[in-house]
């Protein structure tokens, strides 16, 4: 059996780390580190992750302000609040929650984030500082995906990658992370050819394409890292159950270490937004 990635457990210590470097800031320079959430609409899983990251940043000792608007907002309204956000220096990081209702255009959103409170590393600036290996605000999944891996892989230089999925939030900059850390790094997608020959031969698999269970144990190399990137809500007789992007039972059996999904990846990147969030008030002392 494969050793179980536990990203409750992992993100526990994270936040601990957080919670400590919080109290640092305040003593030393009498700030609190403070999250701005903004969601738009009521897409009940949205609500759900977005509580989620309130109440995390709470317990971490941090400030968290909510801005919840109507699913009819105009893109002005948002603009406007962003741009509040972003000359309100009692904020230190900005999130607007993806997907947004499809009337309003996310790369304009995103664009109008001041770069340095852009805890997502979504803006533009950010793509291109971790594209040429200077990031600073880095994306929060693969971010998260990269203290798992190193759980198992303290150098990971040479390894054998393939990221399944090429998304902006998780696939790329995935790709981008491994890569500087001196992986082989392949990225397959629904146009791959052989992807499954493809990831046999893979010392890491990162299952990021959104596509449940698509991934199963005739996919890994025996003793393989399977990382499982996907939050798939199913309805199991009238029941919100969760999927990855891995079929875990059968996978769990020929890898050699894999993340579950609950308690994997998710608390990881809610760990990394607030790690996020004080390395951007630490970049706005003044
Ligand atoms: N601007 C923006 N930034 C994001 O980082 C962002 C986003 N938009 N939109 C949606 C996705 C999704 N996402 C998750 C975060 C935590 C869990 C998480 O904690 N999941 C729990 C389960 C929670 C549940 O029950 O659904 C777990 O995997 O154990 C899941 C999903 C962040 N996202
Ligand atoms: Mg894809």
């Amino acid at each position: 059996m494969a050793q179980l990635l536990d990203g409750k457990q992992l993100s526990a210590q994270v936040l601990q780390e957080v919670a400590s470097e919080v109290e640092l800031l305040r003593a030393e320079y009498g700030i609190v580190p403070t999250l701005a959430v903004v969601l738009v609409g009521e897409d009940p899983a949205s609500q759900v992750y977005v509580r989620n990251k309130v109440k995390r940043a709470e317990e971490a000792g941090m400030g968290s302000i909510e801005h919840r608007l109507d699913a009819g907002t105009t893109q002005d309204t948002l603009n406007e609040l962003i741009d509040h956000l972003n000359n309100d220096p009692q904020v230190h990081g900005i999130l607007v929650q993806l997907p947004l209702p499809s009337h309003l255009n996310e790369d304009e959103v995103i664009a109008a984030i001041n770069p340095a409170k852009d805890v997502d590393g979504f803006h533009p600036l950010n793509v291109g500082a971790l594209a040429s290996g200077r990031a600073s605000l880095v994306p929060c999944t693969p971010q998260g995906c990269m203290i798992m891996l190193r759980q198992i892989h303290p150098d990971l230089s040479g390894q054998n990658v393939v990221v399944v999925g090429r998304s902006n939030i998780v696939g790329k900059p995935m790709a981008a992370l491994l890569l500087q850390a001196d992986c082989t790094v392949t990225i397959a997608h629904s146009r791959t050819k052989n992807i499954e020959s493809l990831c046999r031969n893979a010392d890491i698999v990162v299952a990021a394409a959104g596509r449940a269970e698509l991934i199963n144990a005739d996919w890994i190399k025996p003793g393989a890292t399977v990382i499982d990137v996907g939050i798939n809500a199913i309805d199991v007789d009238g029941k919100r159950k969760l999927m990855g992007d891995v079929a875990f039972e059968s996978v769990a059996r020929i890898a050699g270490a894999i993340t579950p999904v609950p308690g994997g990846v998710g608390p990881m990147t809610i760990a990394c937004l607030l790690l996020n969030t004080i390395r951007a008030a630490k970049d706005q002392l003044s």
